[in-house]
């Protein structure tokens, strides 16, 4: 099938990719001609495990094009699929500009039966709104459907998760966009990992149900967390005891700093204020936010409270920048927060991240120093801090930190290092919920 994907970040890119790896023919369109630019000449402008391979098969087999010139990108197209940003706008709800931009542009250029799919993520009522906006400026008599079709994969994972989706969200009334759509789906879905088709308003409240749930979840641990310490519990045995529990499940319990990325704060933000702007108080969710702004403040407190209160003059080395491993990605990230107060009590931070550090510099500049390596970074610091859980960063030379390091001293964000092992290494270790080694 012929496809245009308008948006080539992180969704549209592996979207666009992943689709004509199954034998589709598809056009990326990207208003960013530096980006279109690169992809043309073969380079990926995201860090994304398995994507670059994928990307270059399907460039070379010549099922994959790109292009900045919307109306070329789109002109064969069945599908065109909208993976453009929605960020929060001024007041918390999603910022819609960019999809009904498009979705106006798109109009004035169809001359056939399209389906216009919303893979961004988009409040209850969003394809009523692309609706409206494709009727004030299709031709008359121009027929179309609009999709309401949100995506779940996890960055780090983006390729496995859209290649063996655990399901296909398709929100229609459209009985042709329906098979056009479980037609493209085809090749993805296994069995028992269905095409659930519902109508719209279902579909685009799937979406943030799904992800304000799990950050419920991590909000939920992360308060089970600081009680564990309160009580002399450890919140790792806490989450393998419930974990076993089918209802609750193992995935998604890890306590740590706070849920970041692009998604979770932004798409939780937005329900809410979705709900108030329906009149209804969602309790939970301004829970769920409220304590993750206090989760990412956790681990400078317990470092301001090593050092009793003065950080002022002190150094700290940081493990991992990006908001989870196997990303480039920074976007709301615990470590800018981290490194803010450490700067602002006064400290000066080095850190290295074996992918996120070229969005950092774009970000902070010289605020704080790079490192080459992870060990590099260690040199002269009074403490390393573990922000983000790189593998690479789970079974270190301990002698070499040792070495490196002022003190033996390390606090840990994402629980890394078995306690005893840290009783026997000598090191003060502070974790999240689980007991201080001294
Ligand atoms: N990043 C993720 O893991 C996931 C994101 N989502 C949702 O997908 C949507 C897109 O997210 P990302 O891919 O992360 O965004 P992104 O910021 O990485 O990419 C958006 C792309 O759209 C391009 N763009 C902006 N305006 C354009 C226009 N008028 N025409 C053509 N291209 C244009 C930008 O240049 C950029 O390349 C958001 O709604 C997000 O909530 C959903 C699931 C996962
Ligand atoms: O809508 C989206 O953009 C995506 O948001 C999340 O994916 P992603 O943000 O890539 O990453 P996650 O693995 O979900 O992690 C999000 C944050 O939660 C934190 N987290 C995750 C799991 C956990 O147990 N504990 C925890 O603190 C991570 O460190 C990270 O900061 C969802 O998992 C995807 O299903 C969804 O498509």
């Amino acid at each position: 099938m012929r496809i245009a994907v308008v948006g080539t970040g992180y969704v549209g890119l592996v979207t666009g990719t992943c689709l004509a790896e199954t034998g589709n023919e598809v056009v990326c369109v990207d208003i960013n001609e530096k980006k279109v630019e690169m992809m043309k000449a073969g380079k990926l402008p995201i860090y994304e495990p398995g994507l670059e391979q994928l990307f270059h098969r399907n460039i070379a087999q010549d099922r994959l094009k790109f292009t900045s010139n919307l109306a070329e990108g789109i002109q064969d197209a069945k599908i065109i699929f909208l993976a453009l940003p929605t960020p929060p706008g001024g007041d918390g709800a999603a910022d819609l500009s960019y999809v009904l931009g498009a979705a106006g542009d798109i109009a004035k250029l169809l001359t056939d039966y399209k389906v216009i799919v919303t893979k961004s993520t988009v409040p209850v009522g969003t394809a009523d709104k692309v609706t409206a906006v494709m009727q004030q400026h299709a031709a008359p008599g121009i027929e179309y459907a609009v999709v309401s079709n949100p995506e779940f994969l996890r960055e780090g994972v983006a390729v496995e998760d859209f290649m063996k989706p655990d399901r296909v969200v398709v929100g229609t009334t459209d009985e042709r966009a329906r098979k056009l759509m479980a037609e493209l789906y085809g090749p993805y879905v296994r069995q028992g990992n269905p095409v659930i088709f519902m109508d719209e308003r279902s579909s685009e409240l799937t979406k943030y149900a799904a992800n304000s749930f799990l950050a419920t979840k991590i909000s939920f641990m992360n308060e089970i967390a600081n009680l564990c310490e309160l009580v002399g519990a450890d919140v790792d045995m806490v989450r393998r005891g419930i974990g076993a529990d089918d209802r609750i499940g193992k995935r998604f319990l890890f306590a740590g700093i706070g849920y970041g990325g692009s998604c979770f704060p932004k798409d939780v933000q937005a329900l809410a204020k979705s709900a108030e702007e329906n009149r209804y108080d969602f309790k939970i969710l301004n829970s769920v936010m409220e304590v993750n702004e206090i989760q990412k403040t956790v681990l400078t407190e317990k470092v301001k409270k090593y050092f009793k209160g003065d950080l002022a003059g002190k150094h700290f080395a940081l493990w991992g920048l990006a908001f989870k491993p196997e990303t480039d990605d920074i976007r709301e990230a615990p470590a800018l927060y981290i490194i803010d107060a450490l700067i602002e009590a006064g400290a000066t931070v080095s850190a290295f991240d074996p992918e996120g550090m070229a969005n950092v510099k774009a970000m902070l500049g010289d605020k704080i120093t790079y490192a080459e390596n992870q060990y590099d970074v260690l040199k002269d610091a009074d403490a390393l801090l573990i922000v983000t859980e790189w593998s690479l960063f789970r079974t270190p030379d301990f002698d070499k930190v040792e070495s490196l390091l002022k003190a033996k001293v390390i606090f840990d964000g994402r629980n890394l290092y078995d306690l005893d092992k840290m009783v026997d290494c000598g090191f003060y270790y502070n974790s999240i919920g689980r007991k201080e080694v001294k």
